[in-house]
């Protein structure tokens, strides 16, 4: 069932929470990039849908929801807007942002661009400030061969302390091994240890000062870590975000 809807409003954003599990014990799988790194590409090969693909950025406006089963678990896949940051400065921005911050899924894969990594970096790094479950997939890998560029795949792994796993969508390859990456965060069998961007000393304290009186709403200390980052920039989408998702006012079905 997919669940994309015309957006531009914070209608659109009701679905991105009505994450109904059919069983109970599926595993969340939040799939994020920025646009047209192949994102739903990989949706559609995992889950059979169709959801609409293209060669032009931002097509995927809300999300669209689909599931698969791989090994012995069940996992449901939110494919998510593309975008360049999680700093909410659009519409398409805050839905990825919320869904990753409030909607705790158990993995976010990042989707990018082999041929464009530095661009693409930056949205990685910022997923890794907000969640530890970060698997990086290196996507349109026929594309940077023809280009003659190398991924060093290993080497990316070691330097972002996350997996990183290296693919073709369109043709297919890679995505067995995206599953089993997946699967192995998901159960906890892999853990990805983010390195983690240290700020300078006055943000830092600033940061100690506001994380406890955070501490009440999130148990998760990295997220109340990147929600006081975003209170000290002055984000007031934020504060919109943590009443609508935390404070009751919004309802959260997982
Ligand atoms: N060559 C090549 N093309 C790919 C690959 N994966 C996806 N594409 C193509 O890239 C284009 C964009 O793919 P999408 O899956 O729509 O990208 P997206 O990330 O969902 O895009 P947005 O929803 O706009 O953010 C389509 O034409 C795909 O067929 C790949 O591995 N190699
Ligand atoms: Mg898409």
């Amino acid at each position: 069932m997919g669940l994309t809807r015309q957006s531009g409003t914070k209608e659109g954003m009701a679905d991105v929470f009505n994450v109904e599990k059919l069983n109970g014990n599926e595993a969340v799988i939040a799939l994020a990039g920025n646009p047209n790194t192949g994102k739903s590409t990989v949706f559609n090969a995992l889950t059979g849908l169709h959801q609409h693909t293209g060669n032009w950025p931002g097509k995927t406006v809300t999300n669209a929801r689909g599931n698969y089963r791989h090994r012995d678990c069940d996992f449901i896949l939110i494919d998510l807007p593309g975008t360049y940051s999680l700093l909410a400065s659009s519409i398409e921005e805050q839905v990825a942002r919320d869904f990753i911050c409030f909607g705790n899924p158990d993995a976010t894969i990042v989707v990018t661009d082999a041929t464009n990594l530095e661009r693409n970096l930056n949205l990685v790094l910022q997923v890794m400030e907000l969640t530890d479950n970060v698997i990086m997939c290196v996507n349109l890998m026929d594309e940077a061969k023809r280009k003659n560029i190398e991924v060093d795949a290993s080497g990316l792994s070691i330097e972002l302390g996350i997996p990183v796993v290296t693919a073709a969508a369109r043709e297919g390859t890679g995505l067995c091994e995206l599953m089993d990456c997946v699967y192995d965060v998901a159960a906890g069998k892999l853990k990805p240890h983010p390195k983690r961007m240290k700020y300078e000393e006055d943000i830092e304290g600033a940061l100690k000062n506001i994380m406890p009186r955070l501490s009440e709403y999130i148990e998760d200390e990295i997220k109340a870590r990147w929600i006081a980052l975003r209170l000290l920039d002055g984000d007031k989408t934020i504060i919109d975000s943590i009443k609508e998702y935390m404070l009751g006012t919004g309802e959260i079905l997982l």
